[in-house]
């Protein structure tokens, strides 16, 4: 992925691809793709974009200050400042952000033990855990109205071997070295968060999964 065009279908074919799932409600979430690495140039989500019909131009080129680059009237997404903080941290190469109802709930559910841990499951290969003894803990932040303060707790929090963070009664941001890859973190904290929540529903989380 080199040219700019090409690094805002990447960002349109992901944020369809979180909309088809109803991750993406009443425009929430954004989503980004590292254009360059040195200085930092990223392809974001506009401000207020509905998700599901993007457009070439609904995605902005912005830099390490959060400036846009070019001629648009567009803002890039009010929550560019986590997006920049994470490419800082990990110089991973896309995020996304998501609205989901199953994410909302464990954040509620767990916040006061300020992460979820998971161990025993089998998705967890999926965010690169293969060993069979493997136990992670994706870390909650409280959900900060002051988006600088977001950035930094959501970075703080993040740690490079789970690479999800999820906000309190807001949403989760995933992130990986390629679109595909934030996408399968993604996908992958997503189904366990879902599948977490079923379980405690019926009574059988043992404290092993906790
Ligand atoms: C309508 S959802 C409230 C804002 C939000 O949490 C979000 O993810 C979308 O903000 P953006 O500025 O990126 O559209
Ligand atoms: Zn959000």
């Amino acid at each position: 992925m080199h040219t700019f065009p090409e690094q805002a279908e990447a960002v349109i074919a992901l944020a369809k691809f979180c909309s088809d799932k109803g991750w993406l409600p009443a425009t929430s979430g954004n989503l980004s793709v590292k254009a360059q690495a040195e200085p930092l140039r990223v392809a974001i989500t506009r401000s207020g974009a509905d998700k599901q019909r993007l457009v070439p131009a609904d995605i902005l080129l912005i830099d390490e200050d959060m400036q846009v680059m070019g001629d648009t009237a567009y803002k890039p997404s009010a929550e560019t400042s986590v997006h920049i903080e994470l490419y800082r941290k990990f110089n991973c190469g896309s995020i996304v952000h998501v609205h989901t109802v199953f994410n909302n709930l464990m954040s509620e559910l767990y916040a006061s033990e300020g992460q979820i841990e998971i161990s025993g499951h089998e998705l967890l290969k999926a965010l690169g855990h293969w060993d069979e003894h493997a136990r992670i803990a994706i870390p909650i932040v409280p959900n900060h109205a002051d988006l600088d303060e977001l950035g930094r707790a959501v970075a703080d929090a993040a740690q490079a071997e789970v690479p999800a963070v999820l906000v309190r009664a807001h949403g989760i941001y995933a992130w990986g070295d390629t679109p595909d890859a934030a996408r399968r973190h993604l996908e992958a904290v997503e189904f366990l968060c879902e599948y977490l929540y079923r379980l405690r529903l019926i009574g059988g989380m043992s404290d092993v999964r906790k």
